[in-house]
């Protein structure tokens, strides 16, 4: 049963950590208005006198609150602080990061809006009291990191005061994972569930539900035993003991850890970091499932397990390793299936259903888009697949549909779904699809390492995104510069360069100098430049040396551009490297904007282009689209649409419809057409005749000026994401960044390099 135990994900550390929380606003979350807040109008409806309508209704008929407020979408986390992740009482305050994580989890994964509460209390009767009376503002309350036995009272007694679902992640949450990830353990190591022996080791608030709900599902009492700190939960023992513990005491002799686990089938980890032994797991039965779950260290690493056994199945609480066994599959789309029925609660027929629908999924054959969210090759369900991964495309529709469809049918559902199948297509439009299009880009390169240069090896932000591109495992990063500046720079800042995969070249002092020289002067000699020129250039100019390792195929791909804009830096590379045989080059841009993705062009190149020239950037940034994971539908962009108003730019853009019909292209375009009637469906509503089929996804704008206006606008005043312009069309893959780039923009610049290097 040999399984694949190499890291083979992205690992951080902890200066990347800290400045991943400070950068910007700190924290992760923010909180914007879904209304116009523009105009005495919009005051006079959102606040006095307009809102006492809704407030009359609601208090009327308090199910209105679902239409005129959050409440139906919102989800509060709360938690004290007493068992931050496997690191113990912390207090409240330090559990912030966690929970504001989960809360971002919510909405990044199932569309749920959320906020963190934490309370600065350890007696259960004032947190209870604390937070019974928020039901007003939410629609359901997830509780986190509260210890045990603390967490069972207060989860129990909320479950009674509250009629809103209240969920203590980490009892139900870890416990449906955990089953769906043994169901298919049990089923892949051929083993019955009635006679299976399990040591469940963490006897808090995530073994104990995990034990419960094993026991539900059909483990029998007394092949389970389970062990805190002061070893075996047996019959009889006084010390540590409370009414939860007792309740799965069982008779053995055995007293340790590690007498308990002599010839077990299963380890469950719910306990601290290191807590498991390989003398243990040598012990441990054939073909042992060994789930080690505390975070963020596992009781043992998949390393350690792999160097004793090839016949475990290994998984952890992580996501750098396969099997990643951890709440976050579960509670964004527990909730979402919850709240969309309005549930009064979470019962256990939902948690069985969740339990269920997550395990069916690892067993279906991984379609095609879907492959790309793994890592390694498409998984195939077996030892290092028991389980999705959170990025896979699929749990937002497969795990809500299945517990609303659970909460209906237990009779919990206050507003129950009539067309499920609708519901299942509503779901998958709630995927946030760049979020998807970087992780796929990340896990090829991840698959497929490259050597990138980064060309400005002597600025902060720069170094800080190599050392960022390196533990991310994506390959090899060269930073240029004078060694003696970028070591003393990276001191200043912190930045520990000393590391494999991190390469520093002086370009002056490189042995390959002189044959670069000779290469540009070879390109250069008929347009005006003296070998001297050249000399200069690829001893003093990083644009000009870094192009030519990448042309002569001592690197992969460059990044570059935060000390000179973008078109002298293009200029630079553009002297060194063509555009591909039969390509035009194109500036690309991504533009995310309210759930929805459009690819926008010629966002960097192209002045004022012509109609054929306009007919180049459409079929570049088709073929960029489909490269991206789109299927394109082209708009092509102007001020007017289909003649009206008349007028010389819109003329050209007519044209260049034209010659892309003469070109019979293999996608979908037309125009010319304005912006709003080429992205509104029932703006294009009234040109039946036009020839798209949906919603535009590529912008081709008539221009570069209306291009770089348009994108930079939507950035600054329409809150969205714009990543690029990414350069399409050249022979080797260079990114240039904005001058105010920040390290997470370069190394997402690099990583397009690098995927772009292996396409
Ligand atoms: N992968 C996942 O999704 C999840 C993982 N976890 C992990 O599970 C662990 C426990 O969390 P939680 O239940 O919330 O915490 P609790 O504080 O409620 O419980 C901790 C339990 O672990 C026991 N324990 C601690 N250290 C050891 C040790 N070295 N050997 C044996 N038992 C030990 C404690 O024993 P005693 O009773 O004697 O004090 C206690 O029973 C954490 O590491 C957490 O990160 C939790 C939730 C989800
Ligand atoms: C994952 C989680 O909730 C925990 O480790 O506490
Ligand atoms: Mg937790």
């Amino acid at each position: 049963m040999a399984r694949k135990t190499e890291n083979n994900g992205p690992s951080v550390s902890a200066q990347e950590a800290l400045e991943f929380h400070a950068m910007g606003r700190p924290g992760k979350l923010e909180i914007v208005a879904t209304k116009p807040m523009a105009t005495q109008r919009d005051l006079s409806l959102a606040y006095s006198p307009g809102v006492a309508v809704p407030v009359l209704a609601i208090a009327e008929d308090p199910s209105r609150a679902f239409d005129y407020t959050t409440r139906g979408n919102m989800v509060a986390v709360i938690s004290n602080g007493t068992a931050i992740l496997g690191l113990g009482n912390l207090g409240a305050l330090a559990s912030k990061p966690v929970m504001e994580g989960k809360a971002v989890l919510f909405k990044r994964f199932a569309d749920v809006d959320s906020i963190d509460l934490e309370v600065d209390t350890e007696d259960a009767d004032e947190f209870i009291n604390c937070v019974r009376y928020l039901g007003p503002s939410f629609g359901g309350i997830n509780l986190e990191d509260i210890k045990a036995p603390e967490c069972f009272i207060i989860e129990q007694r909320l479950r009674e005061l509250m009629d809103i679902p209240v969920f203590h992640d980490d009892q139900h949450g870890t416990a449906i994972i955990s089953a769906a990830g043994l169901i298919n353990a049990l089923e892949v190591t051929g083993r019955d569930m009635r006679t299976t022996r399990m040591v469940c080791n963490g006897a808090g608030a995530a073994g104990i539900a995990c034990i419960e709900l094993m026991k539900a599902m059909g483990f029998a009492p007394e092949n389970i035993i389970l062990c805190d700190t002061k070893g075996v939960v047996f019959q009889g023992r006084t010390e540590g003991m409370n009414q939860w513990k007792s309740a799965h005491a069982v008779k053995t002799e055995a007293r340790s850890l590690a007498e308990a686990l002599d010839g077990a089938d299963i380890f469950l980890g719910l306990s601290a970091k290191g807590a498991l032994t390989t003398r243990m797991v040598q012990s441990m039965a054939k073909n042992p499932i060994i789930f080690a779950m505390a975070n963020p260290d596992p009781e043992i690493t998949p390393e350690e397990v792999a160097k004793i056994r090839t016949d475990a199945i290994m998984a952890t609480g992580r996501s750098d390793y396969p099997n990643q066994v951890n709440n976050v599959l579960g509670f964004p789309y527990i909730f979402r299936g919850a709240l969309d029925v309005r549930a009064t609660t979470i019962n256990d027929d939902m948690k069985i259903a969740a339990a269920r629908a997550l395990a069916e999924l690892a067993r279906q054959d991984v379609p095609d888009d879907v492959a790309a969210a793994y890592q390694g090759n498409r998984p195939k369900f077996g030892p290092s697949y028991i389980i999705p991964v959170p990025f896979d495309p699929r749990l937002i529709s497969a795990i809500p549909l299945a517990v609303a469809k659970a909460a209906m049918d237990s009779g919990v559902a206050r507003k129950p779904i009539l067309d499920l199948d609708r519901y299942a297509q509503e779901l998958s439009a709630r995927r946030d699809p760049i979020a998807s299009t970087l992780q796929r880009i990340y896990d090829r390169v991840r698959r497929q390492p490259k050597r990138i240069v980064f060309a400005e090896g002597e600025e902060e932000q720069v170094m800080r995104a190599a050392v960022s591109y390196v533990n991310q495992r994506l390959g090899t990063a060269i930073l240029l510069g004078r060694d003696d500046v970028i070591e003393e720079n990276a001191r200043h800042a912190g930045i520990e360069l000393n590391k494999q995969g991190i390469e520093i070249i002086n370009a002056r002092l490189s042995r390959r100098n002189s044959v670069y020289t000779d290469y540009l002067y070879e390109r250069m000699q008929r347009k005006g430049f003296l070998f001297r020129d050249c000399q200069r250039l690829i001893n003093n100019d990083r644009n000009h040396f870094a192009a030519c390792m990448v042309a002569l195929g001592d690197a992969d791909g460059i990044v570059t551009g935060v000390t000179r804009n973008y078109s002298t830096a293009l200029d630079d590379i553009r002297r060194v490297i063509d555009a591909k045989p039969g390509h035009r080059v194109i500036g690309a841009s991504i533009v995310l904007a309210r759930g929805r993705t459009v690819i926008v062009a010629d966002t960097a190149v192209h002045d004022m282009p012509n109609a054929e020239q306009i007919a180049d950037i459409a079929e570049e940034a088709a073929g960029f689209a489909r490269r991206m994971g789109y299927e394109p539908r082209l708009a092509m962009l102007a001020y007017s649409t289909f003649g009206h108003p008349q007028g010389e730019r819109s003329e050209r853009v007519q044209e260049a419809v034209r010659i892309l019909d003469k070109r019979r292209v293999d996608f979908e375009y037309d125009g010319e057409m304005a912006a709003d009637v080429a992205l509104n469906a029932r703006a294009m509503a009234q040109y039946p005749f036009i020839r798209l089929t949906g919603p535009a996804n590529v912008l081709i704008m008539p221009a570069f000026h209306s291009a770089s206006i348009s994108t930079k606008m939507l950035q600054e005043l329409g809150g969205s994401t714009v990543i690029g312009p990414l350069l399409v069309g050249l022979n080797k893959p260079v990114q240039i960044v904005s001058l105010n780039a920040k390290d997470s923009d370069i190394v997402n610049m690099a990583a397009i390099a690098a995927y772009t290097a292996g396409a």
